[in-house]
């Protein structure tokens, strides 16, 4: 089946910032896809291109097979999209505006919005100036999916809300997965996207580092801890793609994906190692290796720790 959003070597600059740096993206149908970065990683930015508020310097995007560029009017008739400040018109009613938005769908459109608050509890007579912040959100949720759409984009769709607020919505991004419909959403919780997300994309200074299903991506993904017999003893970098490294004391750390499976064969013989254990990573362990600026790059202490020939 077809892409729902694709990102062919996409790029955007504001003045000295590259806010996205040749960017490949394909979202299949029927997942929940989180986007994961840190603040400025480039998250709206890409939102706002697969919507067509924003064109890119280069590269091409398409949302529901329409190039976002021309065809940002469709692509925003066609999917849910809730911004990550849902603009509302304040002096209305929820019903008010339930019936306003209503005439750019179909018949069925005022009904599925109507079980909606009615599901989120939402008093359809309450003007919107006078709910609280998850009160709106939740409008604008019902405002977003009252129409079925193959495709719902979220940006930060639960910054705010309480955790009640939060877990409700969440459950009905999965429950729209299981009816194949896709959803894109973009966050800083690490925790809820580990509960929801069946892909994971995470964004660095524009960059998208890694993406991948969130089950493999964990199950590849391993931390490796070497507790030496001196604080001053080194050991080669575990076998794999090692992402960070970080040493306290006599404990070294690694976070590594694609360990072969016998890995520990060669590793364990290694001198001056008392303790050598794996266990699995957490997608906040993952998403640090990958993001933070203060993790340390690996340096394979093979070639550093080996000593001079010394000349007598
Ligand atoms: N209209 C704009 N004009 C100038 N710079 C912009 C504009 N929009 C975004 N940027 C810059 O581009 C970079 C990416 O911003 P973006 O909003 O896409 O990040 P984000 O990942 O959504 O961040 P956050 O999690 O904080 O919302 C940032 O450095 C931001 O300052």
């Amino acid at each position: 089946m077809s892409s729902v959003i694709t990102l062919h070597n996409v790029s955007k600059r504001f003045g000295r910032t590259q806010a996205l740096d040749d960017v490949n993206l394909e979202i299949p149908p029927g997942i929940v896809f989180a986007l994961l970065g840190e603040n400025g990683a480039g998250k709206t930015t890409m939102i706002r291109i697969l919507t067509g508020f924003q064109t890119p310097d280069s590269g091409t995007a398409t949302v529901l097979r329409h190039d976002c560029v021309k065809g940002g009017m469709e692509i925003r008739r066609e999917i849910g999209y809730v911004s990550d400040a849902p603009a509302l018109y304040d002096w209305m009613t929820a019903d008010e505006i339930g019936w306003f938005t209503s005439a750019f769908y179909d018949e069925a459109f005022s009904n599925r919005y109507l079980e909606l608050l009615a599901a989120f509890d939402i008093p359809s007579g309450t003007r919107i100036k006078s709910m609280s912040k998850g009160q709106r959100a939740k409008v604008a949720l019902a405002l977003a999916t009252a129409h079925d759409p193959q495709l719902l984009i979220l940006d930060e769709p639960t910054s705010g809300l309480d955790p009640m607020v939060r877990r409700q919505f969440l459950e009905s991004m999965v429950d729209r997965a299981a009816l194949g419909r896709t959803v894109l959403l973009s966050s800083h919780q690490i925790s809820e996207v580990e509960r929801v997300a069946d892909w994971v994309g995470i964004m660095h200074q524009g960059q998208l580092k890694l993406v991948q299903p969130l089950d493999a991506l964990k199950q590849s993904t391993r931390i490796v801890t070497a507790t030496m017999d001196d604080a001053s003893a080194t050991i080669a970098l575990p076998p794999g793609n090692v992402l960070t490294e970080s040493r306290n004391g006599r404990q070294m750390r690694w976070i590594v994906q694609d360990m072969p499976d016998n890995w520990q064969t060669t590793y364990s013989c290694e001198s001056g190692v008392e303790d050598l254990k794996s266990e699995s990573a957490t997608l906040e362990d993952i998403f640090v290796a990958v993001c933070d600026r203060r993790a340390t790059r690996p340096v394979d202490h093979e070639e550093t720790s080996r000593p001079e020939p010394q000349l007598f």
